[in-house]
């Protein structure tokens, strides 16, 4: 009876050792990032509460009281630096929202969604593409191995530009794809330099959309094809709907955003820039599958996240800070799940304009 015991409690603990590495710990070799390894980003260890807390004086100021708006790339490399080893270890390395397939998982969903961008720009082997607010490059591998077009990323944030060089180097994909650290809104490209580009889910960090359209519009060649994939509230928003104002201010505060931008401004200042505007639509409209079920169904994993960087950060093992950041993007995935549920706010409001091909560099400037 005693071996029957030992046996099982043997048989437990090895249980309890699997799940601790497969479901806590996250499969590192898919997202690339495990919990044990939290760091946050550039800033040293010490710094991280610090810094978390001037984020958020920063960027839950009401955007009327909010004023200059120069300070917004700086913030926004701070937030990158707090936030993108859990968006890896919690999501993985594409961040940014997909619509749900049936019967499909999320890895297979985020890739189709970031195919369709390389589609709709007709990608392909030898296109110099360029990728505006890169990440750590999840989308840029998936659309180079979709298309063997080369492609280049820009992010603010340092942290990022190391993580996207080793992930590409790792998928083998570093004679194609390259990434350089610099802001969107003044990039260190030459003029006409690019064959096309897209932009996923970051050019909603930039306080004026004029000034990375601009940009974009600038080092594309004539002809060249950009799409992007925009925030957006939707024509269901009202600004006398206290619940839709609470909640387009909540994501805005979790998500380093200036300024959310409403569905009709966005093909606007495309034209107003110079493109051609080829397309524009909502990607999570029906039949689209909700893109906020991955958010919401993982409840529980929230607060198995939170148990976890609790203890690693009582166990000194990652920097004092975390669990706040952890509790602030917790906060922000209700008042996304919110903004899907109530469909006042949508994360793909697709855009595929042209620069036009009579464009003349020296003219356009
Ligand atoms: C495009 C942007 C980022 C979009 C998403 C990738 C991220 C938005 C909110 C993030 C998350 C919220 C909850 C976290 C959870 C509490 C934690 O345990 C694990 C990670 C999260 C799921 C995290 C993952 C990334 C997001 C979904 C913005 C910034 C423009
Ligand atoms: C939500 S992430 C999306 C990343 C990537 N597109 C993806 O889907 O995985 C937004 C990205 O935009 C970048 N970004 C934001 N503001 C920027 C700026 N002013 N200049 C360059 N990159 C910026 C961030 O550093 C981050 O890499």
């Amino acid at each position: 009876m005693e071996t029957t015991t030992a046996v099982w409690a043997v048989f437990a603990a090895a249980a309890a050792v699997i799940y601790w590495f497969v479901w806590v710990m996250g499969a590192a070799e898919v997202k690339g990032k495990r919990a044990v390894d939290l760091k946050m980003g550039s800033i040293t260890r010490d710094k991280v509460q610090d810094k978390y807390k001037q984020y958020w004086s920063f960027f839950r100021r009401p955007k009327e009281t909010a004023g200059d708006s120069t300070n917004v790339p700086a913030f926004v490399d701070t937030f990158y630096n707090l936030v993108t080893d859990i968006y890896e270890w919690g999501w993985g390395q594409s961040f940014h929202f997909s619509p749900s397939i049936p019967n499909l998982s999320h890895r297979d969903a985020t890739r189709i969604h970031e195919e369709r961008a390389a589609d709709l720009i007709n990608a392909r082997p030898g296109l110099k593409v360029l990728d505006v607010g890169c990440g750590v490059g999840g989308p840029m591998r998936a659309i180079a191995a979709h298309s063997r077009a080369n492609i280049t990323g820009i992010t603010i944030n340092e942290y990022q530009v190391a993580r996207a060089r080793a992930h590409n180097r790792k998928a083998g994909l570093d004679s194609i794809c390259d990434v350089v650290c610099g802001n969107f809104l003044s990039m260190p490209f030459a003029d006409a330099s690019f064959d096309a580009a897209y932009s996923i889910e970051a050019t909603c960090h930039a306080p004026k959309l004029q000034d990375v359209y601009r940009e974009i519009y600038r080092v594309l060649k004539p002809g060249a094809l950009y799409v992007s994939y925009e925030w957006v509230t939707t024509p269901l928003f009202r600004a006398d709907n206290q619940e839709h104002v609470e909640i387009i201010n909540g994501i805005e505060r979790g998500d380093a955003l200036p300024g959310l931008r409403s569905h009709d401004e966005i093909a606007a200042i495309a034209k107003e820039i110079g493109f051609e505007v080829l397309e524009e639509k909502d990607l999570a409209k029906p039949p689209a599958g909700p893109w906020w079920t991955r958010l919401k169904m993982g409840k529980i994993a929230y607060w198995r996240n939170h148990l976890l960087v609790s203890a690693l950060t009582m166990l000194r093992i990652a920097p004092k800070g975390v669990v706040d950041v952890h509790e602030m993007l917790y906060e922000t995935a209700g008042h996304l799940t919110r903004g899907g549920e109530t469909g006042i706010f949508t994360p793909m409001h697709m855009i595929l304009c042209r620069k036009p091909s009579t464009a003349t560099v020296a003219a356009d400037e």
